[in-house]
């Protein structure tokens, strides 16, 4: 399962992103993973996930040549997670997306080994312990990424707005003002989630994350997903390469219990 890239990908030229280690050596909580339902354990005392975002926090969308990514201004308490497994209140530093070329696979966590089109990531950090997100980054209780599902369906109405702005970041290190939008917007109502121990899926690749993965998937439609689809791994100038597959291999289970919110 540790390279469950669909095997079209294999002969591709490896993407750089990839060539840092498919699995980073000593690791022993890295991401993603495959959630297989009939082990997780449910916990009766994982609270309700608390979700509170000032949408005036929302700075801009920048394509940083891995993903795009909404950044927010994280100088103050004002978009916060908090309740769930986490111990702390997290803020909210910024969202991005992974996705495939096609709508058999994208998401970087699978459910019973079943890929989604594409999966979402809200990554907050724990400013109630560190001074910076920086620092958060290299602690194991630094960071809290909820990760939710996209599935082919229903247009998005609060997702429209996020892809008539893409045009604007096409190109690697693009850069657009994006000054109001509320990201609960696009997590389901379901309270459901999964919960475990486990890393950044990108460089630096720490394992710092508490992922809380919705049971729950968001329906978008497929102009949607083809907007992300039109988005370039290059700069301006450079041979065009779409960005599509930005997803990291499965890594091992090793030894870790997804805990579930519900029965
Ligand atoms: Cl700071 C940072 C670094 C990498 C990523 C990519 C990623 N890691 N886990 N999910 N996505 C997100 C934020
Ligand atoms: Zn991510």
């Amino acid at each position: 399962l540790r390279d469950a890239q669909p095997d079209s990908l294999h002969h591709l030229p490896v993407h750089p992103l990839w060539q840092s280690p498919l699995t980073i050596p000593g690791g022993t909580r890295q991401s993603p993973i495959n959630i297989q339902w009939r082990d997780s354990v449910y916990d009766p005392f994982l609270k309700p996930l608390k979700i509170n975002y000032d949408p005036t926090t929302c700075l801009h969308i920048w394509n940083n040549g891995y993903s795009f990514l909404v950044e927010f201004d994280d100088s103050t308490d004002r978009s916060i997670i908090v309740g769930g497994p986490l111990e702390n209140q997290y803020r909210l530093k910024q969202f991005h997306f992974h996705w495939g070329a096609i709508n058999e696979w994208g998401s970087e966590h699978t459910v019973d080994s079943k890929f989604y089109p594409a999966e979402l990531h809200l990554v907050h950090w724990n400013a109630v312990v560190y001074p910076t997100f920086e620092e958060a980054v290299m602690e194991g209780n630094g960071l809290a990424v909820i990760g939710v599902f996209l599935k082919l369906g229903a247009h998005h109405e609060g997702l429209q707005t996020l892809v008539d702005a893409l045009p604007a970041v096409k190109h690697k290190d693009t850069v657009v003002e994006f000054d109001v939008f509320d990201p609960s917007c696009l997590i389901p109502s379901c309270p459901d989630y999964w919960t475990y121990a486990g890393s950044l899926t990108t460089p630096p690749l720490t394992e710092s994350v508490t992922w809380i993965i919705k049971k729950k998937p968001i329906e978008v439609d497929e102009n949607q997903l083809e907007a992300f689809r039109m988005l370039l791994f290059t700069s301006d100038g450079e041979e065009e390469k779409r960005m599509v597959d930005n997803f990291r291999p499965l890594q091992p289970l090793m030894n870790r219990t997804v805990r579930s919110s519900f029965q």
